[in-house]
């Protein structure tokens, strides 16, 4: 394989397919980018004159605005059989390789719905896409066996491929990634004038809610551009929701409140639909709390204690309190196999509130 950008998306499928056994050559116009993910074991850097014949795939994983132009040199040099890459817009690309005239049997545009809020090769992770859908948008000129290659790909990174048109992708993306990293983007903005009391009081929920607001916005703002009438579309929506909470909110009547408690509702209602692991339904764990001390060992005996009483950790997540030398561990297991859980760490010595 050839992964040509290696920055947090590239390097980390050159990461995942490395540990799958795969050969991996790494391009990237940056020099220290190329250097870093070649040093952290992600491949060998292209040599300069070729490989002296195609690789099985080339994966592009540039910003969308670069993606057709770099198609187009790759397929020149015919460095791969079937090419694919991971933008976060699809029809822009398309588009653009089709103008340029790339051959598009052998291209097929995707898109692994998985990243960071950081950038570039240090922040690269093997395991990013596991369980993650990998949208597939070839069309009526795509070939099958391309399609079988890059499906292929997505497993070997421990994804699932979904097959969608790049038009049906870019409006249904808009509405879970493009709008929420806008909206995250203005409730962070508010906080560039907070005093410090206000900071100090910041808890989980705004850490939460901000988290993708640290996205570099160079890389955001060609996504958004080429998204932009249906991102638009759901912004709207959004700002007439916030618009209509502020002013029942100063009406101050009950009637006021029992709207505002419609859009918590509606929140919750649309929360609730998001799937959960391996894309099946959400919500279906019961959670487990376990208060740790901050000290070396204690997860990995917890983890034991899980398997000595026969549960499956299905999710985990750790909440630090500032300034106490312990944690809040939450554990999320099948309903049925929760008290079994609780019981066997309480009865090794652990708290375990509820
Ligand atoms: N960041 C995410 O969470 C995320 C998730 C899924 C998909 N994507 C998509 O993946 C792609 C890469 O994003 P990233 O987060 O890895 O960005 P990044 O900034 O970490 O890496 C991009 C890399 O591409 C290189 N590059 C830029 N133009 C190039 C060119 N013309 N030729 C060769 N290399 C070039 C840069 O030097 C950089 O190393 C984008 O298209 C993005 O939309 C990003
Ligand atoms: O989790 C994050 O940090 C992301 O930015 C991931 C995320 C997303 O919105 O889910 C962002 C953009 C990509 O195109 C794909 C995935």
């Amino acid at each position: 394989m050839v992964v040509i950008g290696t920055g947090l998306i590239g390097t980390s499928i050159a990461l995942a397919l490395r540990g799958r056994g795969s050969e991996v050559y790494l391009s990237d116009r940056d020099a220290a980018a190329l250097a870093v993910a070649a040093e952290i074991g992600a491949g060998e850097p292209l040599p300069a004159e070729g490989l002296g014949g195609p690789v099985d795939l080339a994966v592009i994983a540039v910003p969308p605005a670069a993606v057709a132009v770099t198609l187009l040199d790759a397929q020149k040099r015919h460095l791969a059989e079937v090419y694919t890459d991971v933008a976060s817009v699809k029809a822009l690309p398309l588009a653009q390789a089709a103008e340029l005239g790339c051959d598009l049997a052998s291209y097929v545009p995707g898109h692994p719905l998985a990243g960071r809020e950081r950038s570039g090769p240090s922040a690269a992770r093997d395991d990013l896409f596991l369980g993650r859908p990998w949208a597939l948008c070839p069309d009526e000129r795509t070939s099958p066996a391309a399609v079988e290659a890059v499906e292929g790909l997505a497993r070997l990174c421990g994804a699932m491929p979904v097959t969608v048109g790049a038009e049906h992708h870019d409006r249904s993306v808009a509405l879970v990634s493009h709008a929420p990293h806008v909206v995250s983007a203005a409730v962070a903005a508010r906080l560039t004038g907070a005093d410090d009391t206000a900071l100090g009081l910041a808890g989980q929920g705004v850490r939460d809610v901000t988290r993708i607001a640290a996205s570099d916005p160079r890389l955001w703002i060609g996504i958004l551009a080429a998204n932009a009438e249906p991102v638009a579309d759901v912004l709207e929506g959004v700002a007439t929701d916030l618009a209509v909470a502020a002013s029942l909110l100063r009406d101050g009547s009950e009637g006021a409140a029992t709207h505002v408690a419609d859009l918590l509702l509606r929140g919750n209602a649309g929360r609730a639909r998001i799937p959960g692991k391996h894309g099946g339904e959400q919500g279906g764990y019961a959670t487990v709390t376990v208060v740790i001390p901050d000290r070396p060992g204690e997860l990995a005996m917890i983890f034991q204690a899980a398997t000595i009483a026969g549960v499956n950790v299905e999710d985990v997540s750790i909440e630090h309190s500032p300034g106490r030398p312990v944690g809040v561990l939450e554990l999320s297991v099948r309903p049925e196999e929760a008290a079994r859980l609780a019981d066997e760490l309480r009865a090794r010595g652990w708290s375990v509130p509820g």
